[in-house]
């Protein structure tokens, strides 16, 4: 599905002339519907290695080596046929939903431009799919937030809005930039399972950035464990809990916080412990966010509504 190949990143500072490398040979390939969550220190390089994939880097940056999506080089295409790959192919759902929506306009224009864009449907069956797509991502006043606008509704409402309509046109690769950093805790762990839920349901590929090791876990076939531009380590959450082989991977481990709010040490991993944390063997922790995502999820939206509208 995804193939990087040796990505390397550099930027050049404008004034000094001084080159910073901030993506140091980047390898990763991922399957058609295969999660990695992309996890690391702030500044380790993982937005950049996004924004790689949607071919917008900083214009002061020099870039080598290759992504191949879907058999397509995208290093080596046209600007025109990137821009077709971001509006139908490749989705990205970034930490601040607020971004990708326009202030002035309610979320029904934003729905119906986004799937226009993707699907030339006519008006009226645009709607009724704006209005499915809302209603799958746990939105039950449909009809109220199609009419509301971005500030009328709260930070996890909104980012359910937005995973809509990123998932609209069924992309091939969801690119999930921090998508509950900026939520609360119980909302991050409903629209987690959101996401989650519908990747899987509609085979999409994800990558999913976070410092969060536990969520990434929750929500990720793999993890790549990045630092300092480069990805350290990678293996299924159960490897990186079981025994991870990188000394930073390790420390992330041991300074996991726990429910108590002290650090995990070295080998309390007690997925149990938290709202979301690494599947401890049995059960799996993304089927415990589902089950509260999905039994919580639409209470709680319904709750955002009543009292933002
Ligand atoms: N526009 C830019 N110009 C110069 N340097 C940049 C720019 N954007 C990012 N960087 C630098 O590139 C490095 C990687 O940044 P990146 O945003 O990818 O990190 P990150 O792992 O996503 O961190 P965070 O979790 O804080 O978002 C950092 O050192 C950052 O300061």
């Amino acid at each position: 599905m995804i193939d990087i190949d040796n990505l390397e990143l550099s930027i050049t500072d404008p004034e000094s002339g001084t080159v910073k490398p901030v993506l140091k040979g980047i390898s990763l390939s991922i399957q058609r519907g295969e999660a990695v969550g992309l996890v690391g220190e702030s500044g380790s390089g993982k937005s950049m290695t996004l924004r790689c994939i949607l071919g917008i880097e900083p214009r002061n940056s020099t870039v080598s080596g290759d992504i191949v999506f879907d058999g397509e080089n995208l290093r080596a295409l046209p600007a025109e046929r990137m821009r077709r790959l971001r509006a139908d192919k490749i989705a990205l759902i970034s930490q601040n939903p607020h971004a990708a929506l326009n202030p002035v306009l309610p979320i029904e224009t934003y729905l119906l431009e986004g799937m226009a864009d993707a699907h030339r449907r006519n008006a009226q069956a645009t709607r009724a799919r704006a209005a499915d797509m809302l209603e799958q991502v746990g939105i039950r006043s449909v009809d109220r937030v199609l009419k509301a606008f971005p500030h009328q509704l709260s930070g996890g409402m909104l980012q359910r809005v937005v995973i809509a309509g990123a998932i609209s046109g069924k992309p091939g690769l969801l690119l999930a930039d921090e998508p509950t950093t900026a939520l609360d805790v119980t909302t991050q762990a409903e629209v987690a399972a959101i996401l989650d839920e519908k990747r899987r349901d509609l085979g999409m590929s994800m990558i999913f950035v976070t410092h969060d090791l536990d969520l990434a876990a929750a929500v990720s076939d793999r993890l790549a464990v990045m630092r300092h531009g480069e990805i350290v380590e990678i293996g299924t959450p159960e490897q990186i809990r079981d025994s991870p082989q990188h000394p930073y991977t390790r420390m992330l481990m041991s300074i996991r916080p726990t429910l108590s709010g002290t650090p995990a040490g070295g080998t309390a991993y007690d997925g149990g412990s938290t709202a979301v944390g690494i599947p401890t063997g049995g059960g799996t922790a993304v089927a415990r966010v589902s089950a509260a995502g999905n039994s919580a999820s639409s209470v709680a939206a319904e709750t955002q509504i009543g009292s933002t509208l």
